[in-house]
């Protein structure tokens, strides 16, 4: 079995710790509060900080110099609440090491149930143990956990730091990597120590040619390393789904980078074969989503690839190495094809206020529609606002992009058009009424001069043909001049004023 470097080197003792001085500072004060009789104010810590920075190293590393028992426990777990009412009362507790104080260590608490929220935080009310959490994003810890706890900042490494750290394991197993790999893995682990020495064994186990191809897919996905490695060192199926919340890829993409790690995590024939029945079901779901166009069941094929997956046995101790899919170069998309269609997700999520994974579930609609119905295309791609690359990106067609272009640009003019018309029907509009109003008041003061009504001005006044074609040319034309009517606010239609 290959020890993972990540348990191998990480660091026993606080002093250890790189670039983290103040808040390890804090902590110790913290605790020593607690060793010294006079528990704190705030019996519980939230350490809070990007991933990888020390912040679980922290805790070890406090309890071996402080002689704690560490209960390290899962905030999203349904039955924390549970093993935690068991430790937190009794302050100490015999082992075979003798007497021995608890310290509590719950993970993830950004990632906790309200009612478990409410629970913990009674149990904070009445601990006798110091509990010490850890969180990514301190403002989604639940609130009454925030007010019961003391928050200690941890910073995101700097490059320097993570070549520092790597040099040093590299020194103590006695194996080189070129520098410039060195550099490759630092900059891309953008803080996060864990990643760099994960990739670091990555590419010390399999070679320095394996590493450009590794680090090159990288460059195409960061996260999809981490987030396998999540889902494979997990039972809990709802880390497991959370794990690829932050992966920029295609549920069927996904599907093949899983379906080719399984042999390595799984080793009882009987894992493997749940593992697989799991991604089967999972890749029916992806194929009917296809076929009906429904591709709300994404999330259950995501679901079965990943809890599926991560709850299908016992899995390997160690370090996972993860290898990219053999297909996976058919699938992928180049760089110019994945920058188009992140500007276009983004155009669908800013104007019809969707999340991103909705949003790329409409790039799939918007393909149906944009290679079989073209009207209705154009008139997405104005009111999306997409320019012809993006067209054609979702057409897959550049024949059929530049039809649909030109249909837009149509759409386009009768809008601007429509516009100008407008204008000048509500100016027309305006002028009668008043020369109507005029008349009125012309009737109860029949001693006024009729020179003295202002007549409209010649052309200004559109005549009763003029108005019926504006009624012709106004079809209704998407959403976007439904927006400008909005904005109008409550300024009424041309339709309004033809109907009258
Ligand atoms: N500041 C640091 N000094 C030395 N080693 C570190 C430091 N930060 C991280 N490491 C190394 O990276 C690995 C991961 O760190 P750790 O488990 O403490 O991360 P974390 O901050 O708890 O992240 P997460 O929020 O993802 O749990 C450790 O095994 C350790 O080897």
């Amino acid at each position: 079995m290959t020890v993972p470097w990540v348990e191998k080197y990480r660091p026993r003792k606080l002093s250890e710790i790189v670039n983290q001085e103040k808040a390890i500072e804090q902590v110790r004060a913290w605790v020593e509060a607690w060793l010294h009789g006079n528990p704190p104010k705030k019996k519980a810590l939230i350490l809070a900080g990007p991933p990888g920075v020390g912040k679980t190293t922290t805790v070890y590393a406090l309890a071996n110099e402080y002689g704690f028992e560490v209960i390290e426990l899962n905030a999203s777990d349904e039955r924390t609440y549970e093993k935690i009412e068991r430790y937190v009362q009794a302050a100490y507790t015999m082992d075979i090491l003798g007497k021995r104080r608890k310290l509590i260590f719950l993970d993830e608490a950004d990632n906790m149930e309200p009612s478990g929220a409410r629970e913990i935080a009674k149990l904070i009310d009445k601990a006798k143990n110091p509990i010490i959490m850890s969180a990514n994003h301190y403002w989604e810890v639940p609130r009454e956990i925030r007010n019961r706890a003391q928050i200690v900042e941890y910073k995101r490494l700097t490059q320097r730091d993570i070549i520092k750290a790597l040099v040093r394991i590299l020194k103590r197993e006695g194996k080189t990597v070129p520098k410039e790999i060195l550099y490759e893995i630092a900059k891309r682990a953008n803080g996060d120590l864990r990643a760099a020495v994960n990739d670091l064994q990555t590419v010390v186990t399999g070679g320095v040619e394996d590493a450009k191809e590794i680090l090159a897919y990288r460059d195409v996905e960061k996260s999809i390393f981490q987030a396998l490695a999540q889902i494979f060192a997990t039972d809990n199926a709802k880390r497991a789904k959370m794990a690829t919340l932050g992966v920029d890829m295609f549920p069927d993409e996904l599907l093949l980078w899983i379906d080719e790690n399984v042999p390595y995590v799984y080793y009882k024939p009987e894992d493997i074969a749940r593992a697989y029945e799991a991604l089967s079901r999972a890749d029916i779901y992806l194929g009917r989503a296809k076929r009906t166009g429904n591709y709300s069941l994404w999330k259950y094929a995501t679901d079965m690839m990943t809890a599926g997956v991560a709850v299908a046995g016992v899995k390997k101790k160690g370090f996972v190495r993860i290898y990219p899919p053999k297909t996976i170069k058919l699938l992928t998309e180049s760089k110019t094809e994945r920058t188009l269609r992140d500007s276009i997700v983004k155009k669908v999520m800013k104007e019809m206020h969707m999340a991103r994974l909705e949003a790329l579930e409409t790039l799939h609609y918007l393909r149906t529609i944009f290679e079989n119905n073209l009207d209705l295309a154009a008139h997405f791609t104005v009111y999306l606002d997409l320019d012809l690359k993006e067209v054609e990106f979702i057409a897959g067609d550049s024949e059929k992009a530049k039809t649909i272009w030109g249909k837009a640009m149509n759409i386009e003019k009768k809008l601007k058009e429509r516009g100008e018309l407008e204008e000048r029907v509500r100016e027309g509009l305006r002028k009668a009424k008043e020369k109507e109003e005029l008349e009125e008041e012309e009737l109860e003061e029949p001693e006024k001069e009729e020179e003295e009504v202002e007549e409209p001005e010649e052309g200004e006044e559109l005549s009763e043909e003029e108005l019926e074609e504006a009624e012709r040319e106004i079809e209704p034309v998407g959403k976007k001049e439904k927006k400008a009517e909005k904005k109008k606010g409550k300024q009424a239609t041309l339709f309004d004023f033809l109907k009258k």
